[in-house]
């Protein structure tokens, strides 16, 4: 429909990295409206959030406000929307109060446990709201584990490596997690050990993520977020790899799951399921 109502959008992490870039991305979309910005950084409070974000002024101050703002989104006409790229010990809870006040989480945050996310799958499928958790954005990260996916049929040896700016919190990343998860899942074991083994540094063979794959984290600063995954046979390796450059390469898919997310019941994890 062309004439309905703009989705209310609340940014979780509003002063962050990627908060900033989604504040951009919000604003540049007619079908969308920034309702509140949200921010515990004392740096950034009562900052007009289009103005942090380098853009005209937007009229949104940036509010510790979390309760508040989840409040005047459940008044609106509009499903509202909040995304969140804070932190992981904070994610858990802002995933569960959206949910609480019927607003609809599109998460990019990292860093949640198996446990807590299957918690908060139940949660959201029980209220019939529709809940994103994303661990990577970007549509080239889904065709490289597309392609991984199909180079696991002939490869039986694989290995993933994931760098980071070291402004990072959590070790692997989500993405790396979310790989592995993918390969593991087919009902293969990988990387059946020819020798015995012997780590003469604890870590030095990375952290085991299932069936035998192994995750090793890099961060430094000067990276932005790139992943390999090298498969290995005798006599030939291949290798898959993703680079950003800038962190507007995860925007298409943020706007992609504020307006999928209101129209959905349920909970979803990654891109690739709602393309
Ligand atoms: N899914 C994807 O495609 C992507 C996911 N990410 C993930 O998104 C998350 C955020 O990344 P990034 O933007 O780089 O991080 P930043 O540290 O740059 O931004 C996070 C912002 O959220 C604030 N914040 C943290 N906790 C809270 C809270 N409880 N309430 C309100 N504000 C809070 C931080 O303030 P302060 O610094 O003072 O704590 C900071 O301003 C990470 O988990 C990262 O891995 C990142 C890129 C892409
Ligand atoms: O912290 C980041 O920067 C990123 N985090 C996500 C992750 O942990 O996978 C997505 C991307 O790698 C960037």
């Amino acid at each position: 429909m062309t004439n309905s109502l703009p989705i209310p959008v609340i940014v979780n992490g509003a002063g962050g990295k990627m908060g900033r870039e989604v504040i951009k991305a919000v604003a540049a979309s007619p079908d969308m409206t920034l309702l509140g910005a949200i921010d515990h950084n004392p740096a950034y409070l009562e900052q007009d959030a289009g103005t942090l974000a380098g853009i005209d002024p937007l009229e949104v101050p940036i509010m510790n406000d979390r309760e508040g703002l989840l409040a005047m989104a459940a008044q609106e006409k509009q499903l509202g929307v909040m995304v969140d790229f804070t932190h992981p010990d904070s994610v858990y809870d802002n995933i569960r109060a959206a949910i609480a006040y019927g607003v609809r989480p599109v998460v990019g945050t990292t860093g949640l446990s198996p446990t807590q996310i299957q918690e908060l799958a139940e949660f959201a499928d029980k209220a019939s709201t529709g809940c994103l958790l994303i661990p990577n954005f970007s549509i080239g990260m889904v065709l490289l584990q597309q392609a991984a996916i199909s180079a696991s049929r002939y490869f039986d040896h694989v290995e993933i490596i994931e760098l980071h700016h070291n402004q990072k919190a959590d070790a692997p990343s989500g993405t790396a997690v979310q790989t592995a998860q993918l390969l593991a899942e087919l009902g293969k074991t990988y990387n059946v050990p020819l020798v015995k083994e012997t780590e003469k540094l604890t870590g030095a063979r990375g952290a085991e993520a299932g069936e035998g794959i192994r995750i090793h984290s890099v961060r430094l600063p000067g990276l932005i977020a790139h992943q390999e995954v090298i498969f290995g046979a005798a006599g030939q390796i291949y290798t898959l790899r993703h680079d950003t450059s800038d962190r507007s390469c995860y925007m298409p898919g943020v706007l992609l799951a504020i307006r999928k997310v209101v129209q959905l019941k349920t909970f979803v994890y990654g891109l690739e399921k709602i393309l």
